[in-house]
């Protein structure tokens, strides 16, 4: 299929119906239409309609979607159909909770080695994966054809070990760290802020509190 540009909001949005996709497939659901998919999704079918319509041929009048090819086509778009190799660096209760976590395998991201500047971790496994010392990355990196790094380690580092992840090639970096990072052209980075997601939530809650205070105050 030939893909035309596709806007940064539609990409942002992939994921969420890979996943929905995905769990269709799973319930044995062949066909979707843009309406049965706007209810569960919680989406307008407009929207729907104008997202999957950059892949083009995929919705027919009538007939709705083919859920399975939907399903890998943006699998396919998203990079999901290659398995990618990844490092964590930093060891400690993030890193190691990421590590533990064995759903991104299925997804094809296959975590080979953690790295951390503690020499007490050093020869521990995490789910089988060893804990190594940071001299012992560049040589990983170059033997393992790493393609994704994640930063798990204190921000005050960050920068300069990603410094160093890019000078051995790696040009993929999941951060994790509370810093932004000036990385160049060709290395691509994405951050995870956990403490963003809560603050949005707790923006809803007080909204929510707020409203039905001054409810309240009507009421009486
Ligand atoms: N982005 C988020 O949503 C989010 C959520 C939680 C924590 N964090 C951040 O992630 C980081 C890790 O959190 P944590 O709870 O796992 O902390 P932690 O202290 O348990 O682990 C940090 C690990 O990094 C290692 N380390 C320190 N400097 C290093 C270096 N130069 N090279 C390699 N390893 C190094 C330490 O030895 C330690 O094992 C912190 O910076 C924290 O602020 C971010």
């Amino acid at each position: 299929m030939e893909e035309k540009e596709i806007s940064k909001a539609v990409i942002r949005r992939l994921p969420r119906y890979y996943r929905y996709l995905g769990e269709l497939m799973e319930s044995g659901v062949e066909r979707i239409s843009s309406n049965e998919l706007s209810e569960r999704m919680r989406v307008t079918a407009s929207q729907i309609r104008q997202d999957l319509n950059n892949f083009g041929g995929f919705g027919q009048q009538g007939y709705g979607y083919n859920v399975k090819y939907l399903y890998d086509e943006i699998g396919r778009l998203l990079g999901l159909d290659k398995k990618h190799n990844v490092i964590i660096i930093g060891g400690g209760n993030l890193g190691q909770a990421l590590a533990n976590y064995p759903a991104f395998e299925k997804r094809g991201f296959i975590v080979k080695g953690i790295f951390d500047i503690n020499p007490k971790l050093s020869g521990r496994t995490v789910r089988g994966i060893p804990i190594m010392p940071m001299e012992q990355m560049e040589e990983f990196i170059r033997e393992n054809d790493i393609q994704i790094a994640t930063l798990t380690l204190p921000k005050t580092s960050a920068t300069e070990v990603a410094d160093q992840l890019i000078s051995y090639g790696v040009r993929a970096i999941w951060n994790f760290a509370h810093t932004d990072l000036n990385v160049p052209e060709g290395v691509m980075v994405e951050n995870v802020h956990l403490s963003e997601s809560i603050m949005r939530l707790s923006y809803n809650l007080t909204r929510y509190e707020e409203e039905h205070k001054s409810g309240k105050k009507e009421k009486k």
